[in-house]
């Protein structure tokens, strides 16, 4: 296929030996710290896969940040520093916030002195009564359902090095915008922007979510696999609403297992899995790097873009 031509491919056992030197270890203490934050997480794949990863994106950062000072000291122009932004895509439940979250927690300790903050574009949703008002509640995750303005005026001033910019947050369990809750964002060096939309085109602005990367992954796996991540996802949550009649699972914790899982199966089908396919995946080959995933979550392969 021509798109994937413009990607070196590269098998798992390939891309774990590019690990320069020992420039980057992470000691017991931080493999325990990877752990606790997600016990699922291989530390294999941290080895193999993701230490090469920084080391790569080490590169890039330090390209970054020498080519801002180069460029303001030419202007002669004493400006804030334009944090670097990293995007990442892929499907829903494909495991973007768990990579985004690894790379945060990995960036925080081997890049000493390197702020990495993490947000994610569920935050620009519109809230479900606003998509209750223009009759979208089935096509949430769809391009209509963001507020693409809101999310490219908060890329806008945090390129432009503003402080204490708020990103509005999401809650899977309340399955909406949470009121009055934010993340803030406070002049990092490097910014994680994770969301299923953050490689799509614009429908009428002229801005790109994009233009704003300096950085782009996708996560890719076959729609199978993801669709078995989705439903062990959803009956995950399903088991923690349990006796929470607030949680938006608590309905689902009601019903007979077979009755969820059937339900969870039609969401899949009917929205998530099509906006894989009409929305998404036409987005992977923007990327700078392709992440393939196998079954357990395993990365078996890394693509990076030629040029
Ligand atoms: N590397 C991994 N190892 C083990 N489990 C993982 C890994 N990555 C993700 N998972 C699991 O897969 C499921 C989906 O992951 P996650 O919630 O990160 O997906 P997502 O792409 O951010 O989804 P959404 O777009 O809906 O927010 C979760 O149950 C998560 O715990
Ligand atoms: C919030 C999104 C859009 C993306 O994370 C997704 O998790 C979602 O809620 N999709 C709508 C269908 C569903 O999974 O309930």
């Amino acid at each position: 296929m021509a798109e994937a031509d413009s990607y070196f491919k590269i098998d798992r056992d390939t891309w774990s030996t590019l690990v320069r030197d020992i420039e980057l270890p992470l000691t017991q203490e931080q493999l325990k710290e990877v752990k606790a934050f997600n016990d699922q997480i291989s530390l294999q794949d941290v080895q193999d896969v993701y230490i090469p990863l920084i080391q790569l994106l080490k590169k890039k950062f330090i390209d970054y940040d020498r080519w801002q000072r180069d460029k303001n000291d030419f202007l002669n122009i004493n400006k804030t520093k334009s944090p670097f932004i990293i995007g990442i895509s892929g499907s829903v439940a494909v495991g973007k916030s768990t990579t985004a979250r690894l790379l945060q927690l990995l960036l925080s300790h081997l890049l000493v002195g390197v702020k990495t903050q993490l947000i994610t574009t569920d935050g620009f949703l519109y809230p479900t009564k606003e998509l209750q008002k223009r009759g979208i509640l089935d096509r949430k995750g769809f391009p209509e359902s963001y507020n693409m303005q809101a999310l490219i005026d908060f890329l806008v001033a945090i390129k432009d090095g503003q402080r204490n910019v708020k990103a509005p947050m999401y809650s899977h369990q309340v399955y909406d915008i949470v009121p009055d809750e934010y993340e803030v964002v406070d002049q990092p060096d490097i910014l994680i922007v994770e969301g299923i939309n953050v490689l799509q085109l614009p429908s009428n602005q002229s801005i790109y979510v994009s233009d704003f990367f300096d950085w782009s992954i996708y996560v890719d796996a076959t729609p199978d696999l993801i669709k078995k991540w989705f439903l062990d996802r959803f009956l995950a949550l399903r088991n923690l609403a349990n006796n929470d009649p607030d949680n938006y699972y608590f309905k689902y914790a009601q019903m007979t297992e077979v009755d969820a899982i059937n339900f969870a199966k039609q969401i899949w089908q009917t929205i998530n899995f099509k906006n894989l396919k009409e929305y998404i995946l036409p987005t992977r080959w923007r990327a700078d790097v392709i992440l393939h995933k196998t079954s357990h979550h395993i990365m078996d392969q890394v693509m990076i873009r030629k040029y």
